[in-house]
């Protein structure tokens, strides 16, 4: 079995809650609460920000073009593309999307990008992949399921979302990935490999966290008037 493979069967258990989640339930049945889309798009402007940084640093571990272009792609794939999703959720709440950007980060938010932030300044290429790859894995499966499931036509209040997770583009995206990971795990020493796994783990859980956190609309403990913390 490859790496990459492994990594999904011990991440399974996490997978599923992510499917079961009453967010991912709801863009199923296409009825979220407004409150649960704000909140989502708001945080997720900005981990996606943070997302591309992150790519940068990426690019830094890359000996060599093929990687770093990978890398470089995705940056324009996150910029140009996946504010297609975002908008379908606006549209579905009723709010313009330039309302929501630029807000402060909410704890999960700072968790998860924070996390993927130490994996990609002092790991490996293999580490920050793996820290980095639930992203769009975890979304890939989702789109791919619900597509299967609902088999959405344009009239579902959440066709744009799915069909763009669910589409050739993040299947690819994920595959390249898993490819990456694997190459970088057939170098790499036991340790390594050990760090890739719990970078990848952390990061699997946290996407399930993420769809919490936008669900109950998280927030700090102790309101404070808010500063960015980006
Ligand atoms: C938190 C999160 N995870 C994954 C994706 C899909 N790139 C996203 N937009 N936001």
């Amino acid at each position: 079995m490859t790496f990459s493979k492994q990594l999904r069967q011990e991440a399974d258990p996490i997978f599923e809650a992510i499917f079961e989640h009453p967010f991912v339930k709801g863009i199923g049945e296409g009825n979220v609460p407004k409150e649960a889309l704000i909140h989502y798009v708001q945080q997720d402007y900005e981990y996606l920000t943070t997302f591309c940084r992150i790519y940068g640093l990426a690019v830094s571990k890359c000996t060599d073009r093929e990687d770093m272009t990978f890398f470089q792609e995705q940056i324009g794939f996150v910029l140009n593309a996946e504010i297609h999703p975002h908008n379908n959720f606006c549209k579905v709440a009723g709010v313009r999307y330039e309302d929501l950007q630029k807000a402060p980060l909410a704890p999960t938010a700072h968790h998860y990008t924070r996390h993927m932030m130490e994996a990609a300044t002092n790991g490996t290429l293999g580490e920050t992949l793996a820290a980095l790859a639930p992203c769009p894995w975890t979304y890939w499966e989702i789109g791919r399921k619900l597509i299967k499931e609902v088999k959405p036509t344009p009239t579902h209040p959440f066709y744009e979302w799915i069909t763009f997770y669910g589409d050739k583009e993040v299947s690819t995206i994920t595959q390249t990935f898993m490819d990456k990971i694997d190459a970088c795990a057939a170098k790499a020493s036991e340790y390594e490999k050990k760090r890739m796994r719990d970078h990848f783990i952390t990061s699997t859980q946290l996407e399930h966290q993420f769809w919490t956190m936008a669900y109950t609309q998280e927030t700090w403990p102790v309101p404070i008037k808010s500063i960015q913390v980006i």
